[in-house]
């Protein structure tokens, strides 16, 4: 869906995500210095600072309720678990005081025992209701964090999307979330309960024997020095493990999503090798974090068993000298080896929230991203200026104004450099007319379509439709505007029906199954699609697979003109149809360019006797406009050469 972006901003419905598709990303490789700055990733921060600690704690605000009464059945089962050990040591006493009087010591016992299962009850009843109540909170948190991540991701401006790799940005929205959700609910309650539980623990050690309390308690500041070294380490090698599985995502997604490619090539061997590779990287990061939490739970559980020794010690020689009973030391050891689990306890809370931490930090930056060119109105501007952005009735001029336009670019990793494609070009679209856009390759003609849908911005100049600069108009309102197929289109993986539909200007839920039929029929697919096995319902396949590329197109055609737009944009396909097709394909565009303003970026020769005026592209300008006719007759001009060479 990412991948994407130029269709569904061209057909506008964002709500309307069905799959993941491929988009043509011809140049990955560049990207832009000047928006590069704003969306570089920032360098990982080591220390955990407050306010991102409180960020964190934000996404759980909604849930405070639910997240407050688990805290409370927290409590309670953990407070039963903490007097399981005072309870023993009564036990063992009273085993000791009673063992010559049977029946006394069974009375004893059974009205014992018989408290001590209703309190286990309600505990456990108590920690199923906590579990269900963290879980579910913990899932909306999660849910929330992903719609949130998808918006502001799926409105960034299309050259975010030139230069981000599509697997990292899903591994954002589906690792990254679950890791930082389940951090704030499970994790913090499973803290919780650890500290209640070490600092209750403490208190009952004290209360029983403050002097073994004291031996015991020697342990706990090494231990913490270590918890806090050990949980800066997880961080940071948190945001690594992330970053290279989500490279591992990135070639997986591209490969499947290209495997014909793959398959033509025979290049499944080279591809399970490569996969490996970063499968590797990642196995390498964690084994460093297997190294360190074996090298942290392994000193913190030895020096959990040594206090538990050292009680044992000292305990043993309190107890042969009459000052501890041999219950308060079974009751001591078990208040002491609970400290043991829950100092465990606290420092893998400790860890899992810096691995949250570590994984928010990426997603902070998708959320907080600002697109530089807006995908939906900018909040109070279609109030405020509700006049100019938009336009009451459209007749379809569109005017190309001393417009420089420069990809940024250079490879990944190397230093920029501006591509100027355009410098001072003027072109005029009488409203009604059709013109077919016509240069050599890599002149710029697929660029004008997408600065015409305001993909991207132009650099001087203006681009206007009806004689108003598109960068004041509503983005959403003007690709409502524009039809468009795009050279290699790409369909979702639903039905025909669902497809065409997508092209509704409003919601999808709105155009009929007539008025789909009516589009097909335009495009030349009423036809083939009825003849399919379910008609208009037959699923298509990721991309359209199941569909010939002239079918392809014609069901974009339909979907573009669903609509009704006043102005088509049409990209034509560089790749060989045959005649038929062609045929089909090119007859259904001169069926939909009746009535409306048509910019054809041509390829064929028939498009190209067929429109009211043709526009030259070369070095960065409109070299030439004019009729067929016209220009043919310059021996010497641009497109005449261009005939001739049939370089177009
Ligand atoms: N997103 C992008 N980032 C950087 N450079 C790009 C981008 N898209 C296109 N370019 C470059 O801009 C130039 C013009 O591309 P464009 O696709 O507009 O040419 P075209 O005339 O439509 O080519 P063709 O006829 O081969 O389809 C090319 O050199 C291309 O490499």
């Amino acid at each position: 869906m990412l991948r994407l972006l130029p269709t569904l901003r061209g057909q506008r419905c964002l709500h309307q995500q069905q799959s993941w598709h491929q988009r043509h990303r011809q140049d990955l490789l560049f990207f832009c210095r000047r928006q590069l700055q704003s969306s570089a990733p920032q360098p990982p921060k080591q220390r955990p600072r407050l306010s991102d600690i409180r960020r964190l704690a934000a996404q759980s605000r909604p849930e405070r309720r639910h997240i407050l009464a688990g805290i409370g059945l927290l409590a309670i089962s953990s407070g039963i678990t903490v007097s399981l050990p005072f309870f023993i040591g009564r036990i063992v006493d009273v085993i000791d005081s009673e063992k010559d009087d049977k029946a006394a010591l069974s009375r004893s016992l059974t009205r014992i025992s018989a408290g001590l299962a209703g309190l286990f009850l309600l505990g456990g009843a108590a920690n199923a209701a906590r579990v269900y109540l963290m879980r579910s909170a913990g899932q909306r948190i999660i849910k929330r964090m992903r719609d949130a991540v998808y918006s502001s991701t799926l409105t960034q401006e299309i050259a975010f999307f030139d230069r981000s790799r599509t697997g990292e940005l899903v591994n954002r929205l589906s690792a990254d979330t679950a890791l930082v959700g389940e951090s704030l609910t499970l994790n913090v309650a499973d803290g919780i309960r650890s500290t209640f539980m070490a600092v209750a623990s403490v208190g009952m050690m004290i209360y029983v024997c403050p002097r073994l309390a004291a031996v015991s308690l020697a342990v706990v500041p090494p231990v913490a020095v270590l918890a806090v070294v050990y949980g800066r380490y997880v961080k940071r090698i948190t945001l690594q493990v992330q970053d290279r599985l989500a490279a591992a995502t990135q070639l997986a997604e591209e490969r499947f999503s290209g495997i014909r490619t793959v398959r033509a090539f025979a290049k499944e061997a080279h591809e399970i090798r490569s996969y490996s590779q970063e499968t590797q990287s990642v196995y390498l990061v964690t084994l460093n974090e297997a190294k360190a939490r074996a090298a942290f739970f392994g000193s913190v559980t030895a020096a959990g068993n040594l206090v538990v020794l050292c009680v044992l010690y000292s305990g043993g020689l309190m107890m042969s000298d009459g000052r501890l009973s041999v219950g308060n030391l079974s009751a001591f050891l078990l208040y002491a080896v609970y400290v043991g689990v829950s100092i465990n306890g606290v420092s893998s809370f400790y860890s899992d929230l810096m691995r949250g931490l570590g994984a928010s930090q990426r997603l902070w930056q998708l959320i907080d991203r600002q697109p530089l060119i807006p995908a939906l109105p900018v909040a109070g501007q279609s109030a405020a200026s509700a006049t100019d952005s938009r336009l009451g009735r459209v007749r379809g001029e569109i005017k190309f104004e001393r417009v420089a336009f420069s990809y940024c670019g250079g490879g990944l990793g190397e230093e920029a450099a501006r591509l100027q494609l355009f410098h001072g070009l003027d072109l005029t679209v009488p409203a009604g007319a059709s013109v077919a856009i016509v240069g050599p390759s890599g002149s710029g003609k697929s660029t004008l379509g997408h600065l015409l849908m305001r993909f991207y911005d132009p650099d001087q100049g203006f681009v206007r439709l009806d004689g108003v600069d598109i960068r004041t108009l509503d983005p959403v309102w003007l690709r409502n505007q524009i039809g468009c197929v795009p050279q290699e289109p790409m369909l979702f993986s639903c039905s025909v029906a669902d497809n065409i539909r997508y092209g509704a200007a409003l919601s999808s839920t709105t155009v009929s199954q007539a008025d789909v039929e009516a589009a097909a029929r335009l495009a030349n697919a009423h036809g083939f699609v009825s003849a399919l096995p379910q008609g208009y319902d037959t699923l298509v396949g990721e991309r359209g697979v199941l569909l010939s590329g002239g079918q392809r197109q014609r069901v974009a055609i339909a979907r573009a003109i669903v609509k009704n737009p006043r102005v088509l944009l049409l990209d034509e396909a560089t790749s060989a149809l045959d005649a038929e097709s062609e045929y089909l394909v090119h007859d259904a565009l001169l069926k939909v360019a009746k009535g409306r303003t048509v910019i054809t970026i041509a390829h064929r020769l028939s498009t190209i006797r067929t429109a009211d005026l043709i526009g030259v592209l070369s070095d960065g300008r409109l070299a030439e406009l004019g009729s067929y006719v016209e220009l043919m007759a310059r021996p010497n001009g641009v497109f005449r050469r261009l005939i001739d060479r049939q370089t177009l």
